[in-house]
């Protein structure tokens, strides 16, 4: 609950914004903050959810920052080819003339005052008109509590946060109203609770499921062989091919959970869940697209695989022969020379790790490479038109680029919809963060799509990309429930 002073604050934020778009004949964003105390961001998102069709939970592995934003102020509309420059002009627009108010927190991970948040499919094409996930969809939140994950070794001490309620005013819109809604939001998420998540729900165990694969494995496997026919030909020289596998279970999925499994799970993972009414679009991924930090710019390289090992030293075994082999090499470092030529538009001192090294996940091991930027002097570049530059990259969709997304549009035979695309936030400086959306699903109640896709380049072998994809698979399968 908001306590009465601070009401009459967020009110007087809100008669400022009445003001002023009633001078300016403009929509007014205002952004009213205070400081809270955060024990788990998915408890109070798993209680705050429940109350709205639009949410958004985010808990980076990069910087230990979290989000939970619950409702929208506006969302900002983008669609087609110029979908990411639409929303990235619409967010300026609205925060030219932003009228703060309350008390905000400055020792957050990156960022500051409101965010756009939310995500992008795949391609503009894929999502659009077929019934599921819009192929841009960010908004601006009515509430957003942002914090750092706290430490569970700490024993969920809670840690300092900013809640932040934000609303679009309108010459004729009524102050008081606007501050009840937003107090009755603030009330939905305040107290935090601390307990580190509600009881698993106790059905799974009793649900059954049928499943299909998108397409059949043997299917699947003949169009890695027509890839690597194309590629042999000279057609391209990558090209990220991927499958669905579709599960419809007795009972709806509890989302909560799953995504409280995938951080226990996979805890050097960034877990994400978009809320967009009846559906939930969820993953765990290891890769980002792009962050951006005050001047400096991060951008990753993943890709390449490798299964886990049994022992320490078959692991190791596996991870040697990864770093080792020339095939592997050339699918990574095609994505690393594009993110470095892509960062160098707007960056100076663009560098990246020498050698890739090898994350480990629970399920499968990756090369990757970080590669660096600070913003030129003069850029006025923000994380917006770096996503725009760089999605998809060549680990999600190929290289070159246009020929390969040609291949993948005319053979894949998928709607991909969220999954490769990027979830994420941005600031009004331009700063934030997008992850780039795999080990995902797109679950509605009782049914889910989850995906995973594979790096095929001129010697890839169908039956090592097949298991690579059904490894690439198993952390949503496992956070399902579905064995
Ligand atoms: C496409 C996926 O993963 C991508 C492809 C990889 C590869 O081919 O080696 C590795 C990491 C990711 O960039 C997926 O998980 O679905």
């Amino acid at each position: 609950m908001l306590e009465p002073s601070d009401r009459d604050s967020l009110l007087a934020t809100c008669r400022r914004g009445l003001d002023q778009a009633r001078r300016s004949h403009r929509p007014v964003l205002i952004s009213w903050a205070k400081p809270v105390s955060l024990a788990d961001p998915v408890a109070i998102w798993r209680r705050a959810r429940r109350g709205t069709p639009r949410s958004f939970l985010w808990q980076s592995a990069w910087d230990r920052g979290s989000v939970v934003a619950i409702g929208s102020a506006r969302d900002l509309r983008g669609r087609g080819e110029n979908r990411v420059t639409l929303v990235r002009d619409g967010w300026q627009a609205l925060t030219r003339d932003l009228v703060a108010g309350g008390t905000e927190v400055t020792e957050l991970p990156v960022g500051e005052g409101p965010l756009a948040i939310g995500g992008f499919a795949f391609s503009p094409e894929d999502a659009s008109g077929k019934g599921r996930l819009p192929d841009a969809l960010v908004w601006v939140p009515a509430l957003q509590i942002r914090g750092t994950v706290p430490d569970r070794a700490g024993g969920d001490r809670p840690v300092p946060a900013e809640l932040r309620l934000n609303a679009v005013l309108l010459h004729d819109s009524d102050p008081e109203q606007v501050t009840d809604g937003l107090a009755h939001l603030a009330g939905l998420c305040l107290p935090p609770e601390t307990a580190a998540g509600a009881p698993e729900s106790a059905y799974a165990s009793q649900r059954t499921y049928s499943r299909t694969e998108l397409p059949d494995a043997d299917h699947w496997k003949g169009l890695v062989r027509r890839a690597t026919g194309r590629i042999r030909d000279g057609a391209f020289e990558k090209v990220v091919l991927a499958r669905e596998l579709r599960v419809t279970a007795s009972s709806p999925f509890d989302v909560p959970t799953a995504v409280n499994r995938l951080r226990t799970a996979y805890p050097d993972t960034t877990v994400f869940a978009v809320d967009h009414e009846e559906y939930t679009f969820l993953g765990a991924t290891p890769e980002y697209l792009v962050r951006v930090d005050g001047r400096a710019v991060h951008a990753l390289g993943l890709a390449g695989t490798a299964p886990r090992g049994l022992t320490p030293e078959q692991d190791a075994a596996l991870a040697l022969e990864l770093a080792g082999s020339a095939k592997i090499q050339h699918e990574h470092d095609v994505v690393v020379q594009m993110l470095r030529d892509a960062l160098r538009d707007s960056c100076v001192d663009v560098a990246s790790d020498e050698e890739p090294s090898v994350v480990k996940l629970a399920n499968v091991q990756h090369l990757s490479t970080a590669v660096r930027g600070e913003l030129g002097a003069d850029s006025t570049a923000g994380i917006l038109d770096f996503v725009d530059r760089l999605h998809p990259t060549p680990a999600l969709g190929g290289h070159p680029r246009k020929e390969s997304l040609s291949w993948l549009s005319d053979n894949e035979g998928l709607d991909r919809s969220w999954y490769a695309g990027v979830v994420g936030w941005a600031d009004r400086s331009g700063q934030g963060q997008f992850a780039v959306t795999i080990r995902s699903a797109l679950v509605d109640g009782p049914s889910a799509s989850l995906y995973a896709g594979c790096g095929i380049v001129a010697d890839s072998d169908p039956e090592a990309e097949h298991a690579e994809s059904c490894a690439k698979l198993r952390p949503m399968m496992s956070a399902l429930g579905i064995e």
